[in-house]
């Protein structure tokens, strides 16, 4: 399965702005109730908005033109009453779109990171965790913008304009169709360049992701990039990538402000058809002054809408491009389904290997046609030239990938009928470059362990003394509550080799496999790690992964 999100965005068919939608509208179902209340505030304010110039000209024809000053100060105050009432509606919905787009961009985050804990190590190989953050981060910040402030007046000034059309199609039919022609003509412009504008985003979008990806692997390799005197080499990526995103963020800004102007002159265009078209037609007798004034304000309260339209439709085009990044992440699966248990494949051995090939996803094989068998109990050296696959072997050992062909049993058992819990708990794995939690030693100790988690520091002392690990205990500072950073950074390479030693052995795996683990361990200690694993349970398979010599 490829999992490069990248190269899956190329891939992919284009999803239509629809689909894209309905897709997104599922995510947000449970939020109905607030759509529709929120929708119902913005119909009234439309209709509000659209009574007002009917209202207006009503009251020139019949009261302004025969001075009855009386119906003047009751329409005035209806008028005032309405647009209060407007306030108020309008007030409401943008609280109550507010809250929802909080609750997407936080429904959605949890989304993503849900699905990011279930993917497998070959989707965290194949993309990078600065384009992830980017898509956490911002992407999702985009649809908040969308949802919280454009949506509501995007729907109302479809209804305003809708209600316009159709009050200028009423007044005079002629007159109407004359002053919509424009309108109709913005409609088709605008369904041509959409595609365009969504791309354009789509890209700007991409290439910030890449750009968090460089300062996040800047950032990760400071020390290199300082010792080796290299600043000049990330300057200059960086700089490339800044660059490349000032140009996609100018084509994107170039895309998003076609719209608005092309949709004021083609509104104007509508004014100016009405004005010379209503005129011609009161010197005719046809029309009156009053509902020239009303048939104005309609144009108006068709084309001015119309123009936010047009920054509303490229608010939803950049929501969208954001939507589709999101969704390639939600719509991974892990490919590393658990299987029903298959009796044929019983083995005695705890590990066993049967016509094993493998290769990661560029393709090339690593392990040709590999079988091996380990028993119970005995310890085994995996040794060979770097690069020659033996971490391979032991990921694949611990199923952080699936064999291309062939079978990996474990316990007898295929590995894949195993729950990732039960796995996890019979295979200890003891990375080259152990990953530690910005916390405590005994925090690090105890991650991914939950028969020791509510244990206090003297209860968990007890524990770590009958594993024979308290010599490793005293290396450290403060014992149990030595402060470790993320990454850390705070102790020393072998310190932090100590620590995934702890964690490992505390669970009491059937298999233990130490990848190069004391490479940065001295001799003094690496015997204390002898004596430890010697003395660790007769049922424990160790696998000791090193170079050759
Ligand atoms: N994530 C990956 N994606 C693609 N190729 C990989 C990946 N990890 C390892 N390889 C390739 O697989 C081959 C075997 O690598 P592996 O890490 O298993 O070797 P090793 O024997 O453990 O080496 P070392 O002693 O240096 O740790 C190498 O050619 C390496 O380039």
């Amino acid at each position: 399965m490829n999992y490069d999100l990248n190269k899956l965005s190329e891939q992919q068919k284009k999803t239509s702005t629809y689909a894209a939608l309905q897709s997104l509208l599922k995510l947000i179902a449970h939020e109905r109730n607030n759509l529709l209340i929120a929708m119902v505030f913005i119909l009234m304010n439309s209709t509000i908005n659209l009574l007002g110039p009917f209202l207006i000209g009503h009251t020139i024809d019949t009261y302004i033109q025969y001075k009855q000053y009386h119906g003047v100060l009751v329409f005035s105050g209806i008028l005032l009453g309405m647009y209060l009432i407007g306030l108020c509606t309008s007030y409401f919905q943008t609280k109550l779109m507010g809250s929802v787009g909080q609750r997407l961009l936080f429904t959605l985050r949890n989304a993503i990171f849900n699905k990011l804990q279930q993917l497998p190590v070959a989707f965290f190989n194949a993309n990078k965790a600065g384009d992830l953050i980017s898509r956490v981060n911002n992407d999702t910040d985009k649809l908040n913008t969308f949802f919280s402030q454009s949506l509501m007046q995007f729907i109302g000034s479809i209804a305003i304009m809708v209600g316009a059309g159709i009050f200028l199609l009423l007044i005079n039919i002629k007159l109407g169709a004359a002053a919509l022609i424009p309108g109709v003509l913005i409609l088709l412009f605008t369904q041509l360049v959409s595609p365009w504008v969504k791309r354009r985003n789509a890209t700007n979008l991409k290439s910030v992701g890449g750009m968090s990806a460089e300062i996040q692997e800047s950032l990760n390799n400071f020390r290199v990039i300082i010792a080796f005197n290299r600043r000049d080499y990330f300057r200059k990526r960086f700089s490339e990538a800044n660059q490349d995103n000032y140009n996609t963020a100018i084509g994107a800004g170039l895309a998003n402000n076609l719209l608005l102007p092309v949709y004021s002159l083609f509104s104007s265009f509508g004014t100016l058809i009405v004005l010379a078209y209503g005129i011609y037609l009161i010197s005719a007798g046809q029309f009156t002054i009053g509902l020239l004034v009303s048939y104005l304000a309609y144009v108006t309260n068709f084309y001015n809408p119309l123009r936010q339209l047009a920054s509303l439709w490229t608010s939803f085009q950049v929501a969208m491009a954001g939507w589709d990044r999101i969704a390639q992440i939600l719509s991974l699966e892990a490919d590393l389904p658990i299987i029903a248990n298959s009796p044929a494949e019983a083995s005695t051995a705890l590990v066993e290997f049967k016509n094993v090939k493998f290769g990661y996803h560029d393709g090339t094989e690593i392990l040709h046609n590999v079988s091996l068998t380990l028993e119970r109990g005995k310890t085994y050296a995996f040794v060979g030239p770097t690069g020659g696959g033996k971490t391979t072997t032991a990921s694949l050992i611990a199923r952080l990938y699936d064999p291309t062909s062939g079978v990996v049993l474990l316990d007898g058992k295929d590995i894949r009928t195993y729950q990732p819990e039960e796995r996890a708990q019979k295979v200890g794995f003891i990375l080259q470059e152990p990953f530690l939690f910005t916390g405590t030693v005994k925090d690090n100790i105890l991650y991914g362990n939950p028969q020791y988690q509510n244990y206090s520091n003297q209860q968990l002392e007890v524990v770590i003394k009958e594993a024979n690990l308290e010599s490793l205990l005293t290396i450290f500072e403060s014992g149990l509550e030595t402060r470790v950073t993320s990454g850390g950074d705070s102790i020393s390479l072998g310190q932090k080799q100590l620590i995934a030693f702890m964690r490992a052995v505390l669970r009491n795996p059937e298999v233990l496999i130490l990848d190069e683990a004391t490479a940065n361990i001295d001799t003094v200690t690496e015997q204390l790690l002898g004596d430890i694993l010697n003395k660790l349970s007769a049922n424990t398979t160790r696998i000791i992964i090193m170079p050759t010599a």
